[in-house]
């Protein structure tokens, strides 16, 4: 059984509300209605009814999926004054805050935060910074959690990679520059994100750079450094190596020569990106080149699940996205 299909499993049985507000966009309507068909989740979609049905998707059963169009709907007023309570010391005004909340990505946030849904996906047709901006508003990082940051899950077709083919790669979507304590932080949680929901039992976690082991001198080396430091202070049960070069991190003879006695060097299946140019370049390439499936981003850290999508995305990746919502919004 894939892991996805593990994932999906696991989701049915919890049966969770997950919103997607993105309602009238057609990979999203025929997503929805697969989800419904396979019982993954209870679907909301956000938007107008002639809109959905505009967008003239043929043969989907959308009759048990629930329709809100924020704009008219009865719980406008109470979503906009709980977000103008949240939001008054920012400088919003109630009027303001209303027009706010009829913005379906933030009703969504809204919904979740008002107990009337337990997860929201956006994302295929917005960009990461207006599909997060309202979470990051809204809801907010779990106590005791520094930032929210992401990851993915890559399944690639050769079992050679990480364990069985699966691997976790991080921040390739959200934290632009890292510093070195963010960085050590997503590492952190990328371990996290391995162990429950890619079933990683023993993350080896590999704190990636052009360097191994002092073999370059630069800033952009020290970070990595400083991190690896850090994240051992922070996590010192986890397997983390770094500074690592990928062929270090990935193939045994490499990292044992660049890296003696490293437990993770040559067995990475966590791999910690130094900012969002090489991860978010590294992993579309790991995709597309490599033919891995990518599936997220997964975001760490936030009070309770909201998940992004690449504009790329297919049906089937938003099917995937919803489920693995759905399984986070089980543990909240
Ligand atoms: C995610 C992102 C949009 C947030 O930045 P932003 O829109 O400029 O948001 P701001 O800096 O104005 O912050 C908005 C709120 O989110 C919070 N925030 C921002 N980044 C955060 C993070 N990583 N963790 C926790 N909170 C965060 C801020 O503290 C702020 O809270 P407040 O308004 O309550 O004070 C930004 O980091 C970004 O654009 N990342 C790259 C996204 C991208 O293009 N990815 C590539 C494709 S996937
Ligand atoms: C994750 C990501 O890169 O998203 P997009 O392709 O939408 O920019």
């Amino acid at each position: 059984m894939s892991l996805m299909d593990k994932i999906k499993d696991k989701a049915k049985s919890v049966r969770k509300n997950i919103v997607l507000p993105e309602g009238s966009e057609p990979r999203t309507i025929e997503a929805a209605a697969k989800i419904i068909e396979q019982g993954i989740a209870n679907v909301i979609l956000l938007g107008n009814e002639e809109e959905i049905k505009k967008a003239n998707v043929k043969n989907v059963d959308l009759s048990d999926a629930v329709i809100i169009d924020p704009a008219t709907s009865p719980k406008l007023q109470e979503y906009a004054d709980m977000f103008y309570e949240m939001r008054k010391k920012k400088g919003i005004t109630p009027e303001q805050a209303l027009e706010t909340t009829k913005d379906p990505l933030y009703y969504a946030v809204l919904m979740i935060k008002a107990n009337d849904a337990d997860g929201m996906v956006s994302g295929a047709i917005h960009s990461t910074g207006d599909t997060l901006r309202p979470a990051l508003q809204v809801i907010k990082t779990k106590p005791g959690v520094p930032i929210v940051s992401s990851c993915f899950i890559m399944e690639h077709p050769d079992s050679k990679w990480g364990q069985d083919g699966v691997m976790v790669f991080a921040d390739c979507a959200v934290n632009i520059d890292p510093n070195a304590e963010e960085l050590a932080a997503i590492a952190v949680a990328s371990a996290d994100s391995a162990k429950d929901l890619a079933g990683i039992a023993d993350p080896k976690i590999a704190m990636l750079s052009f360097s191994t082991k002092n073999s370059a001198k630069h800033e952009k080396v020290d970070k990595v450094i400083e991190a690896t430091k850090l994240a051992k202070e922070m996590a010192p049960e986890l397997n983390i190596d770094g500074e690592l070069q990928a062929d270090a991190a990935l193939i045994e003879a490499v990292g044992q020569l660049k890296s003696p006695g490293s437990k993770v060097a040559g067995h990475a299946n966590v791999l910690i990106f130094p900012d969002i140019q090489a991860g978010n370049i590294g992993y579309k390439l790991v995709q597309r080149l490599g033919g891995a499936e990518a599936i997220g981003p997964i975001c760490q850290g936030l009070a309770r699940p909201v998940n992004d999508l690449s504009r790329g995305c297919s049906v089937e990746d938003i099917v995937s996205v919803v489920a693995i919502t759905a399984v986070q919004a089980q543990s909240f």
